[in-house]
């Protein structure tokens, strides 16, 4: 018997538009996330990531567009969700505090709180609960931060640079603690990064900003699919439509194409790009757009 998968929407932005008194940092952006997706946020410095993050937090109004979680509208103004955790590149922790008291004040905060979810996160990353936040390494506070986010038990987890100055083990502890949740829970990720080496495993989705705009979305494998890099001598000017053209690089000798969509590829070797490939193509084709 054929059974058919209806996938919920967990996340639908459209139009979502942010200016500050600095200039626009999101501009008419829309996308939307299949429930239980992990999907990396990338975009070069200032493109617009943690400003994204936080209107879908709820922690900033937008000046346009809407933003709608499992079905229900954020509104106008500044709303958090209560399925909907959000951890913020700076880690906001009370850093006077132990452990436990940062658990307890949050925990008090919130009315979804798991507090055994809290210390079972924290006893895999062997951290103890009468430690002084500022007695932490960067690493554990990641960890406790991440404690704190998984403990109110979000169904879309927001993680701004959540492995941005980690080491690698640290990196690892903390993907292995967010994966666990996807695999029992189901839940969906969002996270921004700028080193993709560490999500390439992991990540089946990818937003890609590009001044504040939404450049590319998508899941991963069709993305992949629907882009080459086409490759020859560089005398090769080969039936390749302009429109097509994500970036192109040229030596004295040899001539790069990253290509969107098929196209005829007669005379040139066709390669398939590795995300980052992808993600880098695109990186520079806006760096010499701006
Ligand atoms: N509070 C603010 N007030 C004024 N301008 C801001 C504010 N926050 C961000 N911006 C500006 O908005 C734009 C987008 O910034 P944002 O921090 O969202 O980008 P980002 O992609 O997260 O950058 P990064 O990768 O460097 O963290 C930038 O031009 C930035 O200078």
């Amino acid at each position: 018997m054929m059974t058919t998968q209806i996938q919920t929407t967990a996340l639908s932005v459209n139009g979502l538009t942010k200016t500050y008194r600095t200039g626009r940092a999101l501009d008419d952006a829309s996308f939307s996330l299949p429930q239980g997706a992990i999907a990396a946020l990338v975009g070069a410095n200032g493109s617009g990531k943690s400003t994204l993050l936080s209107l879908l937090a709820g922690l900033l109004a937008p000046d346009a567009g809407t933003v709608s979680v499992f079905g229900d509208d954020l509104g106008a103004g500044t709303h958090t969700h209560p399925r909907v955790a959000f951890l913020a590149q700076r880690r906001p922790l009370y850093a006077d505090m132990t452990v436990r008291d940062n658990l307890r004040i949050v925990g008090a905060l919130n009315d979804r709180w798991n507090d055994d979810r809290a210390r079972e996160v924290l006893d895999k990353g062997r951290i103890r609960l009468d430690a002084k936040v500022r007695t932490l390494s960067e690493g554990q506070r990641a960890l406790v931060g991440a404690a704190l986010a998984l403990s109110r038990e979000p169904d879309l987890l927001l993680l701004d640079e959540p492995l941005a100055g980690l080491d690698p083990l640290a990196r690892e502890d903390l993907l292995r603690i967010l994966m666990a949740d996807v695999a029992d829970r189901g839940t969906t990720l969002l996270m921004s990064a700028h080193v993709l080496s560490d999500l390439e495993a992991i990540c089946d989705h990818l937003v890609l900003l590009e001044d504040g705009c939404v450049r590319l979305c998508g899941g991963i494998d069709d993305l992949l699919a629907d882009h080459q890099f086409l490759v020859g001598a560089n005398d090769v000017t080969g039936p390749v439509p302009a429109e097509a053209v994500v970036d192109e690089r040229r030596t004295d000798r040899q001539a790069t194409l990253l290509v969107r969509g098929e196209t005829d590829a007669a005379g040139w070797d066709v390669e398939r790009p590795s995300l980052e490939a992808l993600v880098i193509g695109y990186l520079r084709a806006g760096r010499e757009r701006s």
